[in-house]
């Protein structure tokens, strides 16, 4: 089957529709869960312009953070698998879920490149998960260069956003699964301006080590506990 076109419709009517009903729907199961939120940084968000915003990825839970704080005009990028999903998978894509081919690095490049385009075109920020993968482990997987690739390529700045470790009330494996609190930080944008491809690793270091720095902050973990640099 052909891989799915870009698709940048946070600013079409529908796109905005969805979006609001699936942040009011999706907001409220917290209550639920018994879990809260404690947002720093939001100020962080109000750069001019477009730029890609990078955050942790732990479980499905995340869907709950990222409505937290997620901009008004901003789309996630999400695995295509997502869009077979049925109702979900067409709600998602009409809010504006950009979907990409992880098996497939051209085909996941080209998407990209198109995005990198359309994102100034259409002034709107992209929400990468540069982890590529959801990953509970407390620890950050090593970054996916996409999200870095696309904001060199815009010459956009780099937000990360870090969510604190959810390891302490849920674990799937042990069937835990509690009331708790999410720390969750907007750190200053990282510029591009001027940086070309061969920036992106320096670029992704950075991003990871200060991402990492954070999440072990937030999570009451010392950072020499499981140093991999
Ligand atoms: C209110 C509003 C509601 C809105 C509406 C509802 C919302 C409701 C929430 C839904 C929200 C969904 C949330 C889903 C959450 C996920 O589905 S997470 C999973 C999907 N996301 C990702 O995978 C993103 C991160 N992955 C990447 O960026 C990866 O780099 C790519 C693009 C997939 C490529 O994968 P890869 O080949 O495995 O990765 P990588 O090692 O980085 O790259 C290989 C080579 O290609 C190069 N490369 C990579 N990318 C590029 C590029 N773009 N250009 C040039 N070269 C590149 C690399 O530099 C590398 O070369 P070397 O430097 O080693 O020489
Ligand atoms: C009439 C409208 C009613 C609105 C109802 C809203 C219901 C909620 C809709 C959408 C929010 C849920 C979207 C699900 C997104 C799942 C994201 C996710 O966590 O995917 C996993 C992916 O990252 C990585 O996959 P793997 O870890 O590699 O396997």
């Amino acid at each position: 089957m052909a891989d799915p076109v870009t698709f940048l419709p946070c600013c079409s009517l529908t796109a905005l529709f969805f979006c609001r009903i699936i942040k009011t729907v999706v907001k409220t199961f917290k209550y639920f869960f018994g879990l809260r939120f404690e947002v720093k940084g939001l100020e962080n968000f109000k750069v001019e312009g477009p730029a890609i915003i990078v955050s942790n990825h732990q479980s499905i839970l995340d869907m709950m953070g990222l409505m937290e704080v997620l901009p008004d005009d901003c789309v996630q990028v999400g695995k295509k698998e997502l869009m077979y999903t049925g109702s979900v998978g067409l709600i998602i894509y009409l809010g504006g879920v950009i979907f990409i081919n992880r098996k497939s690095t051209t085909s996941a490049k080209m998407v990209m490149a198109e995005v990198a385009k359309t994102m100034t075109t259409e002034n709107v920020k992209v929400w990468v998960y540069p982890e590529g993968t959801r990953n509970c482990t407390g620890d950050l997987l090593p970054f996916k260069k996409g999200a870095f690739h696309l904001a060199v390529q815009a010459q956009v700045p780099v937000i990360p956003v870090v969510y604190s470790s959810f390891t302490t009330f849920y674990n799937p494996k042990k069937n835990l699964f509690t009331s708790g609190k999410i720390k969750v930080e907007v750190l200053p944008p990282i510029e591009t301006k001027g940086l070309t491809s061969d920036d992106v690793s320096d670029l992704t270091d950075r991003c990871f080590r200060t991402m990492r720095e954070t999440l072990f902050r937030l999570s009451g973990r010392p950072s020499e506990a499981k140093d991999s640099s």
